[in-house]
């Protein structure tokens, strides 16, 4: 799937899934309901502690990454290289099935005077992770959020999802694999810097 982006600055508003305030006590009671509810005794050994440990995941799973400040360095006549950032895997949580899924992203840009911190695309991909996801957004907000730091919408990112709510239940396929590819700016308008990008960025998921 490829789309575009022609759009504004990123609106926490239109984040549906924002991270909130985790209520860890709560969760932890919830889970034990959540036992008992499946029949299980949430006061036996080995699950005494359970509602305490998936709480304190929850909170870990949804509290801001460190410092996702990107830093940025000048850097003159680059001569129109292109960069890709690939195999930054996370995992994020699907938010139809609270199953986790594994994003494999990849970040493209040309810096035009300033390239950006390399791991910085890696804290801004962990950043939009830690939350309750589709793919398809997670996708947007990636390249939104770098687009606004590099101040240009020359910016194409490709995420390669496995859903474990396809593979691990429902329709079963444990080979599905879903891409998403969003280019802006020079790599819509560019064909053969849009297909380098490509080749870069799926190099080794056709190893896989
Ligand atoms: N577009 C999109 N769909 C997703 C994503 N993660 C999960 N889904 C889909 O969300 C849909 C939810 O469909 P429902 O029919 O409401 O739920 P369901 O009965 O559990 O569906 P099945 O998964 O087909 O069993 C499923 O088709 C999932 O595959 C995602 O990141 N993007
Ligand atoms: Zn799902």
């Amino acid at each position: 799937m490829t789309d575009t982006l022609d759009r504004p600055a990123p609106s926490e508003s239109q984040d549906l899934a924002s991270p909130g305030l985790v209520d860890t006590e709560r969760v932890a009671d919830l889970v034990g309901q959540l036992l008992a509810a499946i029949g299980e005794d949430p006061g036996r050994e080995g699950l005494s502690d359970t509602p305490a440990r998936v709480a304190a995941w929850w909170r870990s799973f949804l509290s801001p990454q460190p410092s996702a400040t990107p830093t940025c360095f000048t850097e003159q006549h680059l001569s129109g290289q292109l960069v890709v950032i690939g195999g930054m895997s996370v995992w994020s949580l699907c938010e139809h099935h609270l199953l986790p899924m594994n994003l494999d992203v990849a970040v493209g840009y040309v810096p035009d005077g300033e390239v950006m911190g390399l791991s910085k695309f890696g804290r801004i991909a962990q950043q939009y992770a830690g939350r309750l996801q589709v793919q398809e957004r997670f996708t947007r907000q990636v390249a939104d959020e770098i687009a606004v730091v590099l101040g240009s919408n020359g910016v194409a990112v490709a995420v390669r999802g496995t859903h474990l709510c396809m593979s691990a239940r429902g329709v079963r396929m444990e080979a599905a694999r879903t891409t998403t590819v969003l280019a802006g700016g020079r790599f819509e308008s560019d064909p053969v810097l849009s297909q380098q990008f490509l080749t870069l960025a799926t190099d080794r998921w056709r190893a896989a």
